[in-house]
């Protein structure tokens, strides 16, 4: 996929405010607030169990914080349905796919319950198995595919979204660094073009590579690198 393939996205801004979640006694967010606007990339750090996880799942809707509050523009984030419905894709850890399912099928699902035209939706998910590397990959089943070549379709049903917004859960973490900056490039052209990108990631050069990072540690966060419309503290 080229830059000029990739469409213009919306114009709201995704916020978190006071945000806790806990897994029975286990706290994994502690009071998270953050402010994200359309066209920014946003890194996601942080040792294992810090919450990265957790925070994308609540910004996305797929978990209910016990406090605080999720909002995209006017809208409050709920449930997963609703955050789909208002444009927010999720890349999830271990990338979600349906093994018994090929490649192109699996990219298919969420364009055709969305009520995008069959063969338009076919052309997308084409394109963005291309973008990926992927081109000859669509009708192999997810379990004959490798890992990495896994976590690619992952990230092609997410650009086949278009979604406003991807929150991608260490989408780089089983490639190689051919297919890494692969990944990072179309992450980038996404972002120039208006989605609002916000990344999991262990890898610093990953995270080098976006406009802002935020740390986690238990739970509690910090700017490593702040926004850079962001004011002092
Ligand atoms: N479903 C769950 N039930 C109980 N505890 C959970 C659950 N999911 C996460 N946790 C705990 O919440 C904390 C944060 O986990 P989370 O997966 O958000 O961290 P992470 O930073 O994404 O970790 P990693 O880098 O290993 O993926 C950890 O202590 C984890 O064990």
């Amino acid at each position: 996929m080229t830059v000029d393939q990739v469409q213009p996205r919306g114009t709201s801004t995704l916020c978190a405010e006071g945000v806790r979640v806990a897994y029975g006694p286990v706290v994994a967010l502690r009071d998270v607030s953050l402010t994200v606007h359309p066209g920014e990339f946003l890194a996601v750090t942080g040792p294992s169990g810090a919450g990265k996880s957790s925070l994308l799942w609540a910004l996305g809707g797929a978990l209910r914080p016990q406090a605080g509050v999720v909002t995209y523009g006017d809208e409050a984030i709920g449930d997963r349905e609703g955050a789909s419905r208002a444009g927010i894709v999720l890349v999830p850890q271990g990338n979600g796919l349906a093994t018994t399912l090929t490649a192109m099928e699996n990219a298919l699902v969420p364009l055709l319950v969305a009520g995008v035209d069959p063969n338009e939706a076919h052309d997308r998910v084409q394109a963005a198995l291309t973008a990926v590397g992927l081109e000859d990959s669509g009708n192999h089943l997810i379990e004959e595919l490798s890992g990495g070549q896994q976590q690619r379709v992952a990230v092609a049903r997410a650009l086949a979204t278009r979604g406003d917004i991807i929150l991608a859960d260490e989408p780089t973490s089983d490639l190689d660094s051919v297919n890494r900056e692969r990944v990072m490039t179309l992450l980038r052209e996404e972002s120039a073009a208006g989605a609002l990108v916000i990344m999991a990631t262990h890898d610093p050069e990953a995270a080098a590579q976006t406009d802002a990072e935020l740390a986690l540690d238990e739970g509690a966060m910090s700017w490593k690198r702040p926004q850079p419309h962001r004011s002092p503290d």
